[in-house]
């Protein structure tokens, strides 16, 4: 299974390109796709799922134009849309009744798959409840449930964190990587942590354009003796935003321990640290880069 995106575009009505030269080849896995809000994310999504058109640029799925051709690929899709809205009045047994029917799964076979699908998430015991009751979490169980109905090769779920509590984004989180395996997954989210969970690769993504795409380790590896922590009065920590890439800050007894991303040590006193994903995400969007090679001899 392989699904190839090349050079793909997308122009909105005004001339306003929201993804550009977009090329990705890609395998089973779960691939996060990461960047901030406006990245392009939800256009190649949208694309991907066959809903919008690309302007210029192919998309194949196993070697097929998914714009001449949409039909191969949708009876194998999976697709959990950003703006994913229930009926509220509907149970999860008839919401997903009426997915199915309108995915064209035969009735018998369509009664036995939500019968393990609403087992296997967790929703059995209130598959009868109306899901203007549910909680954030169980909808987006729900909205995973219909996305698998037809047990697709391809899944795309669009930022499907947003909205949860912690404890129901690792629950949904060990969902996904559970549901991995032969199939193409793709996760799009602007939280770190939600791919750093669980993705086998990481595309990041940022205005328009694919910055790139690597493994997880490839990308801890780019940021590799380039964090630093230093310790510092809060009085100085503006101080250090306007001149260091800050990666994060803690409050700490003995003052706060600033995460600085550098090319070299930046500060006498600075230690070296493991880097984390997020270091990476902020060394690769991060618009002034060149507080990248700042180094300064004194102490702040
Ligand atoms: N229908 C549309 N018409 C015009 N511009 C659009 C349309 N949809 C998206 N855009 C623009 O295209 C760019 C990419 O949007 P997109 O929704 O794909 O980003 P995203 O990475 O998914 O971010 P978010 O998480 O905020 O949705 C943004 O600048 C957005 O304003």
């Amino acid at each position: 299974m392989r699904l190839t995106i090349e050079n793909v575009g997308k122009k909105y009505r005004g001339g306003f390109w929201g993804l550009q030269e977009f090329s990705l080849d890609l395998g089973p896995g779960i691939l996060g796709l990461l960047g901030p809000n406006g990245a392009g994310k939800s256009t190649l999504m949208r694309i991907l799922a066959t809903i919008t058109k690309a302007t210029e640029g192919t998309v194949t799925w196993n070697g097929l134009n998914i714009a001449h051709k949409p039909n191969e690929l949708r009876a194998v899709l999976g697709y959990l849309p950003q703006d994913f809205g229930v009926y509220p009045n509907l149970s999860a047994q008839e919401f997903l009744e009426y997915m199915a029917a309108i995915k064209g799964l035969e009735a018998r076979a369509a009664r036995k798959r939500i019968d393990e699908l609403l087992q296997s998430l967790n929703l059995a015991s209130a598959r009868k409840r109306q899901l203007g009751g549910y909680s954030g979490g169980m909808r987006q169980r729900v909205g995973i449930a219909q996305a698998l109905l037809n047990d697709p090769q391809l899944l795309i779920v669009d930022e499907p964190t947003v909205g949860l509590d912690p404890e129901e984004r690792v629950r949904f989180r060990n969902l996904l990587t559970d549901l991995a395996g032969e199939r193409i997954v793709l996760l799009s989210t602007h939280i770190v942590s939600d791919v750093e969970a669980t993705a086998t690769s990481i595309a990041l993504v940022n205005e328009g354009h694919l910055l790139l795409h690597a493994s997880p380790e490839q990308l801890l590896r780019q940021v590799e003796n380039k964090v630093w922590e230093v310790v510092v009065n809060s009085n100085d920590l503006p101080m250090m935003r306007k001149h260091y890439m800050v990666s994060g800050t803690l409050r700490r007894s003995d003052g706060v321990h600033v995460r600085v991303l550098a090319e070299a040590s930046p500060l006498f006193g600075a230690k070296p640290v493991p880097p984390t994903l997020e270091d990476a995400y902020l060394y690769n969007t991060a618009p002034n880069r060149s507080q990248l090679g700042l180094v300064h001899g004194g102490q702040v």
